[in-house]
C-alpha cells in the first residue's frame, strides 16, 4: 500500500484544519482510502501572522492563500483547501478552484453576551468585528452601536466576549458549525438584513490546472449547485473589483433550476448602501453576477469607490 499519496495544504488554524479533515474524510469515503493515504500539511500565511491590524489595512489580496499556492505550484502539496471567502477572484497562473464542497449555512451568526438577538442590543452597546462588511452593515442598521476591532481566531474572539470586552460579535455560522461551536450562536442573521460575504460558508479546493490524477480524485466531491452559486458570487466580486476596503456582500440561491442573486456595496460608515438583484438560468450564473456588478456600479456612481 502506498502512503501519503495525496498531500493537502491548509492554514493551521482550527477552522482551516477542520476543513482539511472534512475534505480528507470525503476523499477517503469516495475512494475507500485509508487515512494514511492523505497527509494534511498545515502552513502559516501572512494573514495568520499579522494579528494586530484589520486585514483591510494590511492590504493586498491573498493574505491567507499566497504561501499555500506557492507550495501547490512547487508540487509540495497536491491540493489546497480554503474558505472560498478568503480566496482572491484572480488566481495565480496554472491554478484553479477545481471543486467546491457542498455549502454550509452562508449566514452570519450573532453571538450576544447578555442579549440573544442583535436587534435587542441596548443603545451604545459594544460590538466586536474587524470585517469591513459586517462593520458597515452594523452601522447601517444600528448607528448607535460602538464597534471595536476584533481579530484573532474564533476561540480568542469567544473568550473576549465571555470576559466582557464586547457585548456581542459576529462570526460565520458555517465556521462555528465546522468547529462544533454552533451552540454559542444566539441569533442567525437573515440575508435580507445582513447579506453575507460572497463565498461565505463554502469550502473550495484549489489544484493545478491539467493535473488529471487530482481531477479524477476530486470529481466525486464536487457539489454542482454550490459551484454555480459561487460562479455568480465570484463574478460579482471580480467585476466590482473593489479595493479590499470596499464592503461587498453577495449571495446566490438556486431554486428549481433558477438562480437568484442579491448583492450590495456599502461605504464603511454604512451611510450609503446600494442593493442589486438578478435572476436567471443557472447556465448564466457568471453573467448574472457580472451584470449585477455593472448595474450596482452604475447606481453608486464613479465616486463611490474613491471617496473614502
Ligand atoms: N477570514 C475569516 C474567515 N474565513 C472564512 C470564515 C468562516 C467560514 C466560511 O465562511 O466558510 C472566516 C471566519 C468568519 O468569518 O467567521
Amino acid at each position: 500500500m502506498q502512503t501519503a499519496s495525496l498531500k493537502i495544504g491548509t492554514r493551521g488554524s482550527k477552522l482551516a484544519l477542520a476543513q482539511a479533515y472534512e475534505t480528507r474524510r470525503r476523499l477517503q469515503e469516495a475512494h475507500g482510502l485509508p487515512e494514511e493515504a492523505i497527509e494534511i500539511v498545515p502552513m502559516s500565511t501572512a494573514g495568520d501572522r499579522i494579528q494586530d491590524r484589520p486585514l483591510a489595512e494590511i492590504g493586498g489580496k491573498g493574505l491567507f492563500t499566497e504561501e499555500i499556492e506557492q507550495a501547490l505550484h512547487a508540487g509540495e502539496i497536491d491540493i489546497a483547501v480554503h474558505s472560498t471567502k478568503d480566496i482572491p477572484t484572480v488566481l495565480p497562473d496554472g491554478l484553479h478552484l477545481s471543486v467546491y464542497l457542498e455549502r454550509e449555512d452562508p449566514r452570519d451568526a450573532f453571538i450576544g453576551r447578555n442579549v440573544k438577538k442583535f436587534t435587542d442590543l441596548p443603545q451604545g452597546a459594544v460590538v466586536g468585528s474587524s470585517s469591513l462588511r459586517r462593520q458597515a452593515l452594523i452601522r447601517r442598521l444600528r448607528p448607535d452601536l460602538q464597534i471595536v476591532m476584533y481579530r484573532g481566531n474564533v476561540q480568542t474572539r469567544l473568550r473576549k466576549l465571555e470576559e466582557g470586552e464586547v457585548d456581542g460579535t459576529f462570526l460565520a455560522a458555517a465556521g462555528l458549525r465546522r468547529l462544533g461551536l454552533q451552540d454559542v450562536i444566539t441569533d442567525l442573521m437573515e440575508p435580507e438584513h445582513f447579506l453575507p460575504a460572497p463565498g461565505q460558508g463554502a469550502i473550495a479546493i484549489e489544484s493545478r490546472i491539467g493535473d488529471t490524477r487530482i481531477d479524477a480524485l476530486l470529481a466525486p466531491l464536487a457539489h454542482r449547485e454550490t459551484q454555480i452559486a459561487l460562479a455568480c458570487e465570484r463574478a460579482f466580486l471580480g467585476h466590482l473589483d473593489g479595493s479590499c476596503r470596499t464592503p461587498i456582500a453577495g449571495l446566490a440561491i438556486i431554486d428549481q433550476g433558477q438562480l437568484r442573486f442579491n448583492g450590495m456595496i456599502l461605504t464603511p460608515d454604512g451611510t450609503q448602501a446600494h442593493h442589486v438583484s438578478g435572476e436567471g438560468s443557472i447556465a448564466d450564473a457568471a453573467a448574472i453576477g457580472e451584470d449585477a456588478a455593472k448595474r450596482v456600479r452604475a447606481m453608486a456612481g464613479p465616486d463611490f469607490f474613491k471617496d473614502w
